[in-house]
């Protein structure tokens, strides 16, 4: 890697204040950020992931980072999932209660898929850290200034993640859980080769 630093490619600048105050200084590579919106590819969750990673590494041809966002309801069998960034732009977070007004279970999950590639050949080897925290679908309250916060209750929480003070929310987000799992490996990747 170009040495020491990492590029994280992502058009979600959310995204990238929200790695930033979770890896702190506890990360072992500087991240940078390359702002592209790249393209992705239908499929499962890890597809998704996948293929956008392979995307940005043909595009850049450097290690790189990605990360895919999806807001998985249970009444729905695990959709929107990766494609809620286009329900929530058409329908806005209060349309997102409404699709499942008909089901009592407002069960959901948030999904936070980071995937990384080393190299720039088209079978370079990706690998994934996940991070998922459950919870409940409710009326949107707090805030507007990130996707869908407003809409999605922490289990055992009485507050959405946009009411929540943000350092509360990357204690236990999906984004902090993942990116616990992408510090761990390059923790131990980078003093492996020191
Ligand atoms: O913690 C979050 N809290 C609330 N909303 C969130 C969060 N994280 C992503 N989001 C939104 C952004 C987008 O509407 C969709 C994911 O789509 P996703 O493709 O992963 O994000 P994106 O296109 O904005 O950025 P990128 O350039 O990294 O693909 O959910
Ligand atoms: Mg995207």
């Amino acid at each position: 890697m170009s040495q020491r630093t990492l590029t994280f490619v992502t058009g979600n600048a959310k995204k990238l204040e929200e790695l930033k105050a979770i890896l702190g200084n506890t990360f072992p590579l500087q991240i940078v950020n390359h702002k592209v919106d790249l393209p992705e590819l239908q499929g499962d969750i890890n597809e998704v992931s996948i293929k956008k990673c392979q995307e940005a590494a043909r595009q850049l041809k450097r290690p790189v980072l990605i990360e895919d966002t999806s807001l998985c309801f249970n009444a729905l069998k695990g959709l929107p999932g990766p494609y809620i960034k286009w329900f929530l732009e058409k329908l806005g977070p209060e349309g997102l209660p409404k699709l499942i007004s008909a089901w009592d279970d407002k069960s959901a999950e948030a999904v936070c898929t980071f995937a990384y590639c080393e190299g720039d050949c088209e079978d370079s080897q990706v690998i994934l850290f996940q991070g998922i925290t459950k919870g409940q679908i409710v009326e949107p309250r707090g805030p507007r200034d990130f996707g869908w916060d407003p809409v999605f209750l922490p289990e055992s929480y009485d507050k959405t993640y946009a009411e929540l003070p943000k350092e509360e929310k990357n204690k236990i987000s999906h984004r902090y859980k993942a990116l616990d799992k992408l510090r761990k490996y390059f923790n131990e990747k980078c003093s492996a080769t020191v």
